[in-house]
């Protein structure tokens, strides 16, 4: 187990070849991701990454989720949010017991169907206002939690169990199959969809129409060398795990730091201030909705998450595989099949990398000169780093800055005291006991 930014480089950029995900890693993810790009290595991965950073570094792709964000903050997060807050001010009324909203909850609804919109696009309803049970997000994530179970046990018990389709192997083959069903199901339809005459929206910009329309492309040429349908569905569901989870839980953890850090909050709110106030018209408070170039301008906003996450990254813990023997640059060696993890959250914790205030929440760290400066990849592998880093970064700190500026700006979240703020131990950084919130309306004057 690793946490030294030189060998982190070696693994992640230098000897990349040598240290992929690994049979390890990939044979435990088989039945939910297939080939998906989270789950593949060399030229099935390589393929698979070219397609996803062009299509997402295109500007038709980042209008587009930032039109869905909008949407879906506006047109469900804060409408949720508000009639969350009338019911707890109504029970509240009613009774003396303290009833409150559970943050984690409500955000990872939020993110659930935001990446279903931009890997599918179709959005799933998780956050309709009665919250619902959506069979697909919960097949999605007993489907996840199950194949994670595989990392915890010998790879003999859950060998077994699937052998005997019993107990938690019996349950991730059923939760596989409602999540792949809902695929192929989507996938037939997008197809039927695209090809109905007289459609106004000729262009859709999610994922899957993109690689429809590469597939009919291929077809048409005659190729021998063409997308499978089920590798237009590996690629998708692969794109809704890796998207999931990961910026709804760096939200919770930011919205908690925020609230403990009243100094860093009134910093925020003064930027955002600021940046509304060079409109030339002015919306009132329920009327903003943030635009891309806005979004851009919040710095100390940016700063404020990227130091959430760097005590605590969404993905704490990650390993590669080693293909054949290697030596590491300080000669330690890792022979072959061996995993190598590295800590990404004792990274962030580290003083020989951050200095002695290393366990202070201070966005001020990432600016120099009064300007934002990023961090080295392999010293804050958050994001992963070398040729794997992560796709979804650009998407995701738009998503939590829509996020995060949107509800600031309209309410105080507040934490309700005497809970415990652990984190889960899994291989996602969840609260292990979600977060209790009650939400303040802001009389915020533009
Ligand atoms: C705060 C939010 C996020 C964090 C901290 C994060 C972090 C990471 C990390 C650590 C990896 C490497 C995982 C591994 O290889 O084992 C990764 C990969 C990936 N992420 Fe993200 N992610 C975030 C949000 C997103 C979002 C919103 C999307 C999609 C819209 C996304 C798409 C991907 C994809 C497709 C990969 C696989 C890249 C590859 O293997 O080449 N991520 N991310």
């Amino acid at each position: 187990m690793i946490a030294d930014p030189i060998k982190i480089e070696y693994i992640l950029k230098t000897k990349f070849k040598n240290f992929p995900k690994g049979v390890y890693y990939r044979e435990r993810f088989r039945e939910l991701l297939g080939d998906g790009i989270f789950n593949a290595d060399d030229d099935e991965w390589k393929e698979q990454r070219r397609i996803a950073t062009s299509e997402m570094h295109t500007s038709r792709f980042v209008k587009y989720s930032l039109r869905t964000m909008q949407s879906l903050v506006h047109d469900k997060l804060l409408k949720a949010w508000s009639f969350l807050t009338f019911l707890v001010i109504e029970k509240q009324v009613n009774s003396s017991r303290n009833h409150t909203i559970d943050l984690q909850e409500l955000l990872l609804r939020f993110t659930f169907d935001n990446v279903c919109v931009a890997a599918f696009g179709v959005d799933p309803g998780c956050l309709a206002l009665d919250l619902p049970d959506i069979p697909f997000a919960k097949a999605f994530e007993d489907a996840t939690e199950y194949s994670l179970f595989r990392f915890l046990v010998p790879a003999f018990i859950w060998k077994t169990m699937r052998l005997f389709n019993v107990s938690k192997e019996n349950k991730l083959k059923n939760a596989v199959t409602i999540v792949h069903e809902f695929a192929e199901t989507t996938v037939k339809n997008r197809k039927a969809d695209l090809n109905k005459p007289g459609k106004l929206d000729r262009d859709p910009c999610d994922l899957l129409s993109r690689l429809i329309k590469m597939q009919e492309n291929q077809l048409s040429k005659n190729t021998t060398k063409f997308f499978t349908d089920k590798f237009l569905k590996d690629f998708c569901i692969s794109f809704i795990l890796a998207g999931r989870d990961t910026s709804s839980v760096a939200l919770v953890w930011f919205f908690w730091l925020v609230h403990e850090h009243p100094n860093i909050e009134a910093k925020i709110l003064q930027e955002i201030s600021a940046i509304l106030s060079q409109r030339e018209t002015k919306d009132g408070l329920n009327d903003v909705v943030f635009q891309a170039e806005e979004l851009d301008k919040m710095v100390y906003l940016q700063a404020a998450l990227s130091e959430s996450l760097r005590l605590y990254p969404s993905v704490p813990i990650d390993f590669k595989q080693a293909k054949e023997d290697d030596v590491f640059p300080d000669g330690m060696k890792i022979p072959k099949g061996h995993r190598v993890l590295y800590h990404v959250y004792a990274m962030g914790r580290l003083k020989s990398i951050w200095g002695e205030d290393s366990s202070e929440f201070k966005p001020e760290r990432w600016f120099k000169d009064g300007e934002f400066v990023s961090e080295n990849q392999f010293r804050y592998v958050v994001f992963n780093a070398g040729p794997r880093l992560c796709v979804g970064k650009k998407f995701a700190y738009t998503q939590m800055k829509m996020v995060a500026a949107s509800i600031l700006l309209r309410y105080k979240v507040k934490v309700v005291e005497g809970q415990v703020i652990t984190p889960k131990v899994t291989t996602t950084l969840y609260m292990k006991h979600g977060l209790s919130v009650t939400f303040e309306p802001r009389q915020l004057v533009l």
